[in-house]
């Protein structure tokens, strides 16, 4: 059990650079071991999930060295991953198990992928079902891990996406660079574009329509290996930007984030309701959009959203739920069913977590109902985790709300994605009120 820090004195103030993007760190690690030449990353995310992927790369005969922030990938090529001696371990991580079984299900060999058991319950048939179209063979246990893929030559697919996943959308892409011919992707709503963005610097033929969801992938690439910078990780500086929206006195500054259109839901919804956010444009990094984020606490307002604002706030959505506790009204969050099959029943932790606080917050079967106006009062001083990261993160902004002293169960779940979460915080908290 931790100690959570209380509401702060004065707010919070200063200025914090934020850890690298996961899902751009994962992407990188990938493309780099798929190219031909020496990919050198700085600013990588050195966090549980990134460190599967890396891992897993290394045991398909990928050599990879990395001190602290910084990675060197010597890539073997599209068709020179080799067989690994073991079951491949993908820990928490979503990301790193659709993405390479992307990647397995055109290679010459045959690997089993297992992982934790929160990941052992997530659903794989999303991936198994376009890949099978494509050629693979893949074998899942009950629709979950462990799975068995069994390379093969790959057809071209046209694919309508049944449901909006850039982790889908990704595994579909990287298994059509390995295909006999052009491929279509339609996505359902668009969402996160990492991984077209990166390819395109590696030298890929990615098209993208203007309707920005059909994706048209040429295959067999020369991918040259790059230099990249990883752009700060917008749903990290998210917790920082709801703490200082909705403790009283705060001014923070966040730089080099991730301003990519596909991850910055937070920001509208936030300017939606109010907020006092300023955004400071610096430019490209990896090919993506980055700025400086300028955030000083609110009065809000009640927000509505529905499926289509889902794909760019999906992992922000626990601290929507904050924001909307705060907020003079009711909001109501709907099209999130989603947030059911992440690292937790999202919704339901949400739910019961807040709960305990004595927030005003109702679930609803695809997200949740909240009443800003019931003052909170803390019922059960032991919040939990429930193993999820961004649970986790979302309650230690919570507590700064708060006067009581309140403790977390199963903290260390946030070394998944930020494993300096606390000490930025601690950060944050100490600095002088002169801003
Ligand atoms: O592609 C990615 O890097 C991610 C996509 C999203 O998942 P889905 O594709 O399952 O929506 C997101 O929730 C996850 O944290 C990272
Ligand atoms: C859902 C997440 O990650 P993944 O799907 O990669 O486990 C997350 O980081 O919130």
């Amino acid at each position: 059990m931790m100690n959570l820090q209380s509401q702060p004195r004065y707010g919070l103030h200063g200025t914090l650079n934020i850890p690298g993007d996961k899902s751009i760190s994962h992407r990188a690690l990938i493309i780099g071991a798929l190219s031909h030449g020496t990919t050198h990353l700085e600013h990588f995310l050195q966090a549980e999930d990134c460190l599967s992927t890396l891992s897993a790369l290394q045991a398909l005969g990928v050599p990879i060295t990395h001190e602290k922030e910084t990675v060197t990938i010597h890539g073997q090529g599209l068709t020179g991953l080799t067989a690994p001696k073991h079951t491949l371990n993908m820990g928490n991580s979503g990301t790193t198990t659709r993405l390479l079984t992307g990647v397995l299900a055109g290679q010459t060999f045959t690997t089993t992928l297992i992982g934790d058991s929160s990941l052992s319950q997530r659903p794989m048939e999303r991936v198994r079902h376009p890949l099978n179209q494509m050629g693979a063979h893949i074998n899942l246990t009950a629709g979950h891990l462990p799975m068995t893929i069994s390379g093969q030559n790959l057809r071209a697919i046209t694919y309508q996406m049944p449901v909006a996943s850039a982790q889908v959308k990704s595994a579909i892409i990287l298994g059509a660079l390995q295909a006999q011919g052009p491929s279509t992707i339609v996505e359902l709503l668009p969402t996160r574009d990492h991984t077209e963005r990166l390819l395109q610097i590696f030298g890929a033929d990615i098209q993208i329509a203007q309707d920005k969801r059909t994706i048209t992938i040429q295959p067999q690439p020369q991918l040259a290996a790059q230099d990249l910078i990883i752009p700060g990780d917008m749903s990290s500086a998210a917790f920082f930007i709801t703490a200082a929206s909705i403790v009283p006195n705060s001014h923070i500054k966040l730089t080099k984030i991730n301003l990519n259109p596909t991850r910055t839901g937070l920001l509208s919804v936030l300017k939606r309701m109010g907020g006092n956010i300023h955004l400071t444009a610096l430019g490209q990094m990896a090919g993506e959009p980055v700025g400086d984020i300028d955030v000083k606490a609110a009065t809000l307002k009640p927000i509505q959203l529905t499926a289509t604002d889902i794909p760019a706030i999906i992992d922000e959505l626990p601290l929507v739920a904050l924001l909307a506790a705060s907020a003079n009204g009711i909001s109501k969050i709907s099209g999130a069913s989603e947030l059911r099959v992440k690292e937790t029943d999202r919704i339901a932790c949400i739910t019961s977590e807040l709960q305990k606080l004595g927030i005003n917050i109702k679930e609803l079967p695809d997200g949740f109902l909240i009443d800003g106006r019931t003052a909170w009062s803390v019922r059960n001083q032991q919040l939990d985790s429930h193993k999820d990261h961004r649970i986790g993160m979302m309650l230690a902004i919570a507590a700064l709300k708060i006067a009581a002293p309140l403790k977390l169960n199963h903290a260390s779940a946030i070394n998944i994605s930020y494993p300096t979460f606390f000490q930025d915080l601690q950060e944050l908290l100490t600095k002088e009120t002169s801003s």
